[in-house]
């Protein structure tokens, strides 16, 4: 067989598609099946349901969609609207003929981008509806884990307080915000992106002077960029730097990167060890970035003085015996970055308007460029 022919898979994966395609014109309907893999509530669903050109199938239940059932509904449809859990990939792609996928999200780690680009599928997410109340979340946790909200809190809920006695350094721990005698406050960011900044704006009001942040693509100083970004920020300096150099300079390292295998693990042991021992690690981006194991050993040995992790490598399979669970100053969320009303609302809406401009080739509210990742 010459390396032209097409393996037995790949003419499966062939006769599917085109299987998928000849149901979809079989009905005779002239309407478009969208399948949804979550149900987007009172406000969000009728901006689908109303539009009378779509079959929806939805999965109506109040858990994650069962895999199988999503491979089930893929052939003939051509948009498919699903959350990050819901891998996209070729076992799916294979399925049908999608012309896009919507993800509520605006993290796409879950999304082959490069087989979707080789398929001209197009991909709907939701950026920008949801950076307040992620940079919102990731000073949060930089507040709980730098102030010992665990162990403390844990005092409480075990009843301990009436027993404790109070003394001049119990529960103590770093102050995020400058005030005398601390002169300066230096923020660190895995990653520049909208999140990042929004948070570094947040940051500002409690007295942060410097701005160290290492950015996708290169590591390279750009310091006609940063000129401007001190002058936004009004800060002492805001400088692109190398890893090292964002380790060891931060007073707390922000992870705020997309996911996926360039940046697996950027947080690895060696990161670690060069952070400050009073430093504070904040993840509210894709828990793959963050090696947990040299994590949980940085706590428990003191490299840094403490996490807080809304994402962690494996999610949502964390039980009380994970080592980062484990660890006193490892403030650990259930990935809730997005999760207020109004921004889920938000990104529903968002969503479903991607998924209906997706299938009827209109421009989308939130379209990713996947050009250059084929
Ligand atoms: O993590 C949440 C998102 O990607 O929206």
């Amino acid at each position: 067989m010459s390396s032209e022919s097409a393996s037995p898979s790949s003419m499966q994966a062939t006769r599917q598609r085109l299987m998928s395609i000849a149901s979809h014109l079989r009905t005779g309907s002239g309407r478009m099946k969208v399948v949804v893999t979550r149900d987007l509530g009172p406000d969000a669903m009728p901006l689908l349901r109303e539009r009378k050109e779509l079959d929806l199938v939805v999965w109506s239940e109040n858990r994650a969609c069962e895999r199988a059932w999503l491979l089930e509904q893929i052939p003939g449809a051509a948009g498919v609207l699903l959350m990050l859990a819901d891998k996209v990939n070729e076992e799916l792609l294979d399925k049908g003929f999608l012309k896009v996928v919507s993800t509520m999200s605006v993290g796409y780690e879950h999304v082959d981008l490069p087989l979707l680009a080789k398929r001209g599928v197009r991909l709907g997410y939701t950026p920008d509806v949801l950076t307040d109340a992620v940079a919102d979340v990731t000073v949060m946790l930089a507040l709980m884990a730098s102030r010992n909200a665990k162990e403390t809190a844990g005092v409480i809920d075990r009843g301990e307080w009436p027993n404790s006695t109070w003394s001049p350094f119990i529960f103590c721990g770093p102050q995020l915000s400058r005030t005398p005698p601390i002169q300066t406050r230096t923020a660190g960011f895995l990653g520049f992106g909208r999140i990042a900044q929004a948070t570094l704006r947040r940051l500002v009001p409690f007295g942060f002077t410097h701005c160290v942040y290492v950015a996708n693509p290169s590591t390279v100083p750009n310091p006609v960029q940063d000129a401007a970004y001190t002058k936004q920020f009004n800060l002492q300096s805001v400088r692109r730097v190398d890893i090292d150099t964002l380790a060891s300079a931060s007073d707390v390292v922000f992870v705020l990167a997309p996911g996926g295998d360039k940046t697996r693990h950027l947080v690895n042991e060696a990161f670690l060890r060069k952070m400050k021992k009073t430093a504070v690690l904040v993840n509210t981006a894709r828990g793959t970035l963050v090696d947990s194991d040299a994590l949980a050993k940085a706590l428990k040995e003191g490299w840094i003085w403490a996490a807080g992790l809304d994402v962690v490598e494996g999610e949502p399979n964390v039980t009380v015996d994970h080592p980062l669970v484990k660890e006193p100053r490892c403030v650990m969320l259930p990935h809730i970055g997005s999760a207020t009303f109004d921004t889920r609302l938000s990104m529903a809406a968002c969503a479903a308007r991607n998924t209906l401009a997706g299938v009827f080739g209109e421009t989308m509210q939130a379209e990713l460029e996947l050009k250059g990742t084929a």
